[in-house]
Formats: structure tokens, sequence, C-alpha cells
């Protein structure tokens, strides 16, 4: 049995994740904690999965790995500078491995890995990710980390910039430049978590789509995560791919 402890056990993941812990036979849910509660509680788990908010997860992430815990990590804000901070206290705290996760829906998984591969085959491409309106942040950490990877691979390609005549905008009405990336992020009633990235090329467009239909979606990517974050050989993963074998 895996003890486990769930930050933001009373938000809409982390009350999720604390029903797919109890639901599994090799796990053992030790510690439900949200806000205004004592984190101590945590140190009874083997794995911490944190799905709070991205104004609060770097001060939860420090204290894990100041305890030496794993920790699985799903709240978004994650850029480089985030990942290479929790590196540095990693470098002085040995124990804890960290799995930080943008998203931990297969298919969403799968449409990062395939943008990826596409991008440098096509001159255009723009994200457009759609969620819930209570959403926090946007554009979202999928889009975030799809942008970064899309880019990566249209650098290693030497591919150029997307073309874009516009000279004359409103604010906003391009989206959010993310690493040259445009993005573009919708907040509307009734959605989950959806993104579509568009690749644009000599006469055709080649259009990913994935779509969250409910947040028990992201409970397989988590548990994978939770199970397997101990014997990761890095300690500090970003992203479930690898366990994937993608
Ligand atoms: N990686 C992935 O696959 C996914 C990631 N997410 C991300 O997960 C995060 C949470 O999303 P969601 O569950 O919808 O958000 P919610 O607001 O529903 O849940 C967050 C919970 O964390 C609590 N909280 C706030 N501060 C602390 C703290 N310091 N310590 C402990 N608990 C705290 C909140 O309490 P209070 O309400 O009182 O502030 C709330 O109960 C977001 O960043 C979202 O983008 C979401 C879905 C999938
Ligand atoms: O807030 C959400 O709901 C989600 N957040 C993550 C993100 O920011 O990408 C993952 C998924 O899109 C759902």
């Amino acid at each position: 049995m895996i003890k486990v402890g769930v930050l933001g056990a009373r938000g809409r993941m982390g009350a999720e994740v604390c029903r797919a812990v109890e639901g599994a036979d090799d796990l053992e849910l030790v510690a439900a904690v949200d806000q205004g509660d004592a984190r101590e509680a945590l140190t009874a788990a083997e794995v911490v999965v944190d799905f709070t908010h991205p104004g609060v997860v770097m001060d939860n992430l420090r204290w894990c790995v100041e305890q030496g815990l794993h920790t699985v990590v799903g709240t978004s804000g994650f850029g480089p500078e985030r990942v290479a901070e929790v590196r540095s206290w990693q470098e002085a705290h040995p124990g804890g491995n960290v799995l930080i996760g943008p998203n931990f829906g297969i298919g969403a998984v799968l449409m990062m890995d395939f943008a990826r591969r596409a991008a440098p085959f096509f001159e255009s491409v723009e994200i457009v990710e759609l969620h819930h309106p209570n959403k926090a942040d946007a554009p979202s950490g999928t889009a975030h980390r799809t942008a970064e990877l899309i880019a990566e691979a249209r650098a290693a390609a030497g591919a150029g910039p997307s073309p874009d005549a516009t000279t004359s905008e409103l604010d906003g009405a391009r989206g959010a430049d993310v690493e040259g990336v445009r993005v573009h992020a919708v907040r509307l009633a009734g959605l989950i978590a959806h993104q579509e990235v568009l690749l644009g090329g000599h006469g055709e467009v080649f259009t990913l789509r994935h779509d969250s239909m409910n947040r028990e979606s992201f409970m397989p990517g988590v548990l994978l995560a939770v199970r397997r974050v101990a014997g990761l050989p890095d300690r500090l993963t970003v992203g479930i791919e690898s366990l994937l074998g993608l």
C-alpha cells in the first residue's frame, strides 16, 4: 500500500483525487489537507498530491521537498523559472522526487506529443484553450506547456515564426504570445477543459483537439504518477509522457 496525502483536498480536483485514491486497492489516503489545515498531517504520507492554486503551490511544494516527501503536482503555473527553483530546493534537500504534470489526461498528453511532432511541418501554429469560468489562470498550464514543446520543436527544425500580417489590433485580439506561439483562452459556462492546436500549411489545416468531459478523466494519469513517482530516474520530472513510454 502506498500512503497518499492530498493538498487542496476539498477542491474540485482534490476531492476527485481523494475518491480515486480511496477506490484503489494499492493506495491508502492518510491525509486530506485544504486551506487553513495544518500540513503536518501529510508527513504520514509517502506521496503527496497537490491540486491547489498557482499562488500557493510553490510554498506547499517547498515544504514537501524539505520534508523529503515524493510529490505529484497538478496545480498549474509552472514555467521554466519555477521548475529551476524547485530543482534548487531539491539540491539542498535529498529525498523526495517531484513530478509536475501540466495535464494528467492521457488524451491531452498525446495531443501535446502529437502537436510537438507536427509543429515543424507546418507554416503556422496557434492554440485555442477552452475552460470552465472558475479557472484562475489564463492561458492554461496545458496550453503553456504545449506552446513550449511546439517552440522547442520548431527551433530545433529551423522553422521560422508563424506568418502574421496584423498591423492594427484591439488588445488581446491575437491572443497571448507564449514562446512565439499565439494562445487564445476561452472561459465559458458548461465547459470543463478543452484544447485545440491548429496547424496550417500549403492548402491544408490539421487540427488536434482534446476534450476532458469530467474531472475523473484526469484520474488514471494522477494514479499512474502516484504509483511511479518514487521510482523515477530523475528527481524532477515534467509531464507524464515518459511514464507512458512516449
Ligand atoms: N494537471 C492537471 O491535469 C489538472 C490541473 N488542474 C489545476 O489544478 C489546480 C486546482 O484546480 P481546481 O481543483 O479546479 O481548483 P479548486 O479551486 O476547486 O481547488 C483548489 C483547492 O485548494 C485549496 N487551497 C487553496 N490554498 C491552499 C493551501 N495553501 N493549502 C491547501 N489547500 C489550499 C482551495 O481552498 P479555497 O477554495 O478555500 O481557496 C481549494 O479547496 C489549478 O491550478 C488547475 O489549473 C486542474 C485540472 C487538471
Ligand atoms: O483548471 C483546470 O480545470 C485545468 N487546469 C489545467 C491547466 O491549466 O492546463 C489542466 C486542465 O486543462 C484543467
